[in-house]
């Protein structure tokens, strides 16, 4: 007995230890279990007090009054499926008539609450069928990538979701993107995440870096063109423009030739031309936008101007020549000039961190959704990485990129630098990479770092 109690000590002991020091570990080896069976122990009375049962048909009342039976329980959502996941519990309901999709949206808080969850979030399945995703602790405040994710072209696993699932950048559902945060708020991290998860796949990376290239040229290795001046960075967009044409010229050639082939497919984008014939997808990461759209003189507006319609022209055209567009700053709204809320339009993926006021949250969300402006003025300073992330369709969720740093990033690429692909257009750009015998200058002797 004794032997009994001091093992069950221990045990709890080791689980409250856990629960306190890695909430991850305590949910793979107690926590699941335990919430599960609180789920399911609690499950009817729950629903019950959170208004989401039906009153009982009007048969099984009339067979209760003919058989002289109290009146039979009110009925709950029928429970369709219960999985354990890493990071909390997927259930599958299959609603009543009458109930819809909203009222389980609207009770989630109260679910939370009522289980003992971290997090409850929901969304519909199909029609009459909704899932329910329980997260057993806060898995935003120390990211952890799944080991296996689902990997497919042009579609980067870069962020954790609250709900515990992956946050996926698709390149192919969403070509272009815009990223905003205060300084100091976490960007640069997340665009190391996007290079990161870019550099394995088949890809050409282009890179314009404002900031003198502190932010991307560490990783030059893996990129087929940098620019860190607006200079160079009118020049490259240019020739990207140029490389844009010559391959709806290839597309529409192609299509010449399955035009006079009967039942053929016609090619609409690259990825519907044969595989030989593909040209290479190409990314373009623009890092702190602001610096393109600033300008001094008439001259530098005129640069300005090139610039801003050399992106409008890539954000519109540029998907189906496989061009997309990867926009970094701290604001980016009409107060950068004529063209920016008209390239803002075509950049219909959106992700905030943590903003300085509300006009920046309505820069990244005022267009797509209110609620979503909201939720990234709330992000806390002090959880740097965390970020709102939306789309066109208004949906939007919290995320935050593994705490990923430079020299990891590097690596990534220096590992991956033979898949680096040589545009003819983009060769000019290419960066230089310096050679690790290269001699350190101090500030006070050291010439402009060009690319
Ligand atoms: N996902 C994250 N998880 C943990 N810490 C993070 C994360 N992202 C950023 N940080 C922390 O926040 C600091 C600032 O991040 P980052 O350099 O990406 O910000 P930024 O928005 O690019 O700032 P700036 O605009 O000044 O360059 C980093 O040094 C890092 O310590």
């Amino acid at each position: 007995m004794t032997a009994f109690t001091v093992a069950l000590v221990l045990v709890v002991a080791a689980a409250g230890l856990l629960r306190w020091r890695r909430p991850a570990w305590y949910w793979l080896t107690f926590g699941v279990t335990l919430a599960a069976l609180r789920v399911l122990i609690r499950y009817a009375s729950v629903m019950d007090a959170c208004g989401l049962t039906v009153p009982p048909s009007r048969w099984r009342l009339a067979l209760a009054r003919i058989a002289d039976r109290p009146a039979p329980d009110s009925r709950v959502p029928r429970i369709l499926r219960l999985r354990p996941t890493r990071t909390g519990l997927v259930l599958r309901l299959k609603l009543r008539p009458g109930q819809d999709a909203f009222d389980v949206a609207a009770a989630s808080d109260r679910l939370r609450h009522s289980f003992s969850m971290y997090g409850v979030t929901s969304r519909e399945v199909r029609s009459g069928v909704v899932e329910l995703r329980l997260t057993g602790y806060d898995v935003l405040k120390r990211v952890q990538m799944p080991a296996k994710t689902d990997p497919r072209p042009m579609r980067v696993p870069v962020a954790l979701r609250e709900d515990g699932s992956v946050h996926y950048r698709d390149y192919r559902a969403v070509p272009h993107a815009l990223t905003l945060g205060a300084t100091e708020s976490g960007k640069s991290v997340y665009q190391r995440n996007l290079v990161a998860g870019l550099a394995p796949m088949d890809v050409a990376l282009v890179g314009i870096d404002c900031k003198q290239g502190v932010e991307l040229f560490p990783l030059a290795r893996r990129f087929s063109a940098l620019a860190d001046n607006p200079d160079t960075a009118a020049e490259l967009l240019d020739a990207l423009v140029d490389h844009m044409q010559g391959v709806y010229q290839l597309i529409r050639a192609e299509q010449r030739i399955s035009v006079a082939v009967p039942d053929a497919d016609i090619a609409a984008d690259i990825w519907d031309l044969p595989e030989e014939l593909r040209p290479v997808p190409v990314v373009v990461l623009v890092d702190e936008v602001a610096e393109l759209a600033l300008f001094a003189n008439k001259e530098e507006e005129k640069r300005r101007d090139r610039i801003i319609t050399a992106l409008v022209r890539l954000a519109q055209l540029g998907r189906a020549a496989g061009i997309y567009l990867e926009i970094c700053g701290q604001r980016f709204g009409s107060e950068l000039g004529k063209g920016i809320t008209m390239l803002r339009a075509q950049l219909t993926g959106r992700t905030a961190h943590r903003v300085n006021d509300e006009t920046s949250a309505n820069m990244a969300f005022g267009d797509i959704s209110p609620d979503a402006v909201l939720a990234a003025i709330q992000i806390p300073a002090e959880l740097r990485g965390v970020a709102i992330a939306g789309d066109f369709t208004g949906g939007w969720h919290r995320i935050r990129a593994p705490h990923t740093s430079l020299r990891q990033a590097v690596n990534v690429c220096n590992k991956h630098a033979d898949r680096t692909p040589a545009l003819p257009v983009l060769e000019p750009f290419r960066p230089a990479v310096a050679a690790p015998s290269a001699p350190r200058v101090p500030l006070s002797k050291a010439a402009p770092v060009t690319a």
